[in-house]
């Protein structure tokens, strides 16, 4: 089975190579100023759209989707709450599995109501070990998955926790401070857990400055998330892809 996204994604870790990922949530997107940002996506060479929410009230994946597609070549990856939050019009879908907790149906319920409707879709399946890590206040992820997130502080915990998703099968690690999180996850914790597992790392939650964004990509982070901070601010979008830019080049 081809997996395009996943090669992609494994190839620039071996090259070192860093992306940014945008979080487009559907409640919150603005249908009116969308088009100006996806341009400005386009312009400054964000490398991916996640697509999605803890809790989605709005039915509308499908025509961003139509949207992004006019504007735009940046893969679209649905990053779904539930098993509801499946759009076959996308790349692929982060096929989340929520091993910071203790919930089966985070763990694999949703997974298995989905798995027909995922095997029809056509979508790219992203396999990843999902991991919440504490953020200083309890995130609607936390909330909605009714689990309890690694402490910030217990970079051991995480590192054990990302060595048995990788030893399960997963084939990325995602560390989530959880959306518009007061702190990020630590750059120590990030560093631990790409040191002891060899899987790409996708690291979000809070990054809201080009600081933030180097020191997660410093310590390891191989993919960048961020929403609350483009959401904000649309102009932080130029100075953070900058700073991604500038990380790569100076490891080129
Ligand atoms: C089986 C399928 C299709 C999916 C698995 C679903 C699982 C296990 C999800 C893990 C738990 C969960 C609720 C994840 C949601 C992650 C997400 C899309 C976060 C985006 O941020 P929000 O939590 O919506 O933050 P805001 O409060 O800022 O909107
Ligand atoms: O909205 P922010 O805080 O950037 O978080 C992005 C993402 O990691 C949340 O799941
Ligand atoms: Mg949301």
């Amino acid at each position: 089975m081809s997996r395009p996204i996943l090669d992609k994604i494994v190839s620039n870790k071996q090259l070192q190579k860093k992306s940014l990922a945008v979080l487009l949530d559907p409640d919150k997107v603005e249908l009116n100023s969308f088009e100006t940002f996806l341009y400005a996506c386009a312009e400054n060479r964000v490398d991916y759209f996640l697509v999605g929410g803890s809790l989605i009230t709005k039915n509308i994946m499908g025509e961003m989707i139509v949207v992004i597609r006019q504007k735009t070549n940046i893969p679209v990856i649905i990053f779904p709450g539930n098993s509801l939050h499946i759009e076959p019009t996308a790349d692929a879908i982060l096929l989340l599995s929520l091993i910071s907790g203790r919930n089966p149906d985070y763990l694999i319920g949703q997974h298995v109501i989905a798995a027909p409707l995922l095997k029809q879709s056509g979508l790219e399946i992203l396999s990843t070990g999902y991991m919440l890590i504490d953020s200083g206040r309890q995130t609607t992820v936390s909330y909605i998955s009714n689990t309890t997130p690694i402490p910030h502080d217990k970079a051991d915990i995480a590192v054990c926790t990302a060595m048995a998703g990788e030893m399960l099968g997963q084939k990325l690690i995602y560390l989530d401070g959880g959306s518009g999180a007061m702190y990020p996850v630590s750059p120590k914790m990030i560093e631990k857990v790409s040191k002891n597992v060899s899987l790409p790392l996708i690291v979000g939650g809070g990054i809201n400055s080009p600081e933030k964004a180097t020191a997660a990509l410093e310590a390891g982070a191989d993919i960048i998330v961020i929403g609350n901070a483009f959401e904000k601010n649309p102009a932080l979008l130029s100075e953070i892809a900058e700073a991604v830019q500038t990380f790569n080049l100076s490891i080129a």
